[in-house]
């Protein structure tokens, strides 16, 4: 497995590394005749960031749960690790979902949470409360796990869920909106603890937000959408060096590629508001 870019090294360095993601000419067409997504085509690849972003109802969770193995597609293909549904969970090729909603179970502290994945898979190995330990040391957690959900506060809520995705030491991260709850304070925080958790990790990362700040600020790609049907209009690459931080923030390339995702984006919003809704 090739990581995420090093410490300093551009975001195109995952341009020629090994797909992870292959979705091909993916049709989905819900029961009431909704297109949700026509000819959807998409390669992520290993140690890539990338965000979808789109007007609402273009299909960005529909995508990412196509994308997770958890919907069906009406025609068309999708691939992870260059092989199709059942390589997902074997060894370096393992996937995790993390929701909107912290979707923590409430009676339940959060050490109990956290171990929630491994608790399904009926993994009850000694070494398994030192990783429980690892995961909320790499959000923030540490010393938290006795709390219950509703003594945390919506960012700590997220770290936990986030603790439990990475308790399954996945190798792709399918993230849909997790941050769009929180204030931007939190939010900026923990973008930049999901950068710092994403170059250690070597994971790649698919990441659906509203937000063309923490798109551009995140990712090595924007892909952007629009509606009625849903489709991938424009894929934009983010040129800039990781690690970012404040500084990237406030530079003027950080505003010019907002401005340009911007325009991508009030372009997609335009075709989705003149399309009729089509059939099939
Ligand atoms: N289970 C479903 N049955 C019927 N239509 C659905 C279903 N789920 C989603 N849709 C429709 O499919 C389209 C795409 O929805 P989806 O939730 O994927 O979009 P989205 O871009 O994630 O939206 P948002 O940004 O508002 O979360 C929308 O028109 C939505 O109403």
């Amino acid at each position: 497995m090739s990581p995420a870019p090093a410490p300093g090294t551009p975001a195109d360095a995952t341009q020629t590394s090994r797909p992870v993601l292959q979705v091909s000419d993916v049709n989905k067409i819900y029961a009431n005749g909704t297109v949700a997504l026509k000819g959807a085509d998409l390669t992520v690849r290993q140690g890539e960031f990338v965000s979808l972003l789109g007007p609402s109802g273009c299909g960005k969770s529909t995508l990412l749960r196509i994308m997770a193995g958890l919907g069906d597609v009406t025609s068309g293909t999708v691939n992870w690790w260059e092989h199709d549904y059942n390589v997902i969970g074997d060894k370096g090729r393992k996937l995790a979902f993390v929701f909107q909603n912290a979707t923590l179970m409430p009676w339940a502290r959060v050490r109990k949470n956290v171990r929630l994945p491994l608790d399904l898979e009926g993994d009850n190995s000694p070494e398994i409360e030192g990783r429980i330990d690892r995961a909320l040391e790499m959000v923030g957690l540490t010393g938290f796990d006795n709390a219950f959900p509703r003594e945390l506060s919506g960012g700590m809520q997220m770290r936990a869920s986030i603790a439990r995705a990475m308790i399954t030491e996945p190798n792709l991260l399918l993230m849909d909106e997790p941050f769009g709850a929180l204030d931007e304070m939190t939010r900026n925080k923990l973008n930049d603890d999901v950068l710092k958790l994403w170059q250690k990790n070597g994971w790649t990362i698919v990441f659906v937000t509203h937000s063309v700040y923490e798109a551009v600020y995140l990712s090595s790609r924007v892909v952007v959408m629009a509606a009625r049907p849903g489709r991938i209009v424009e894929d934009i690459r983010i040129d800039e060096p990781y690690p970012r931080s404040a500084d990237f923030r406030v530079s003027s390339e950080f505003a010019g590629y907002c401005r340009q995702v911007s325009q991508a984006l009030e372009r997609a919003s335009a075709m989705g508001a003149s399309a009729p809704q089509e059939a099939h």
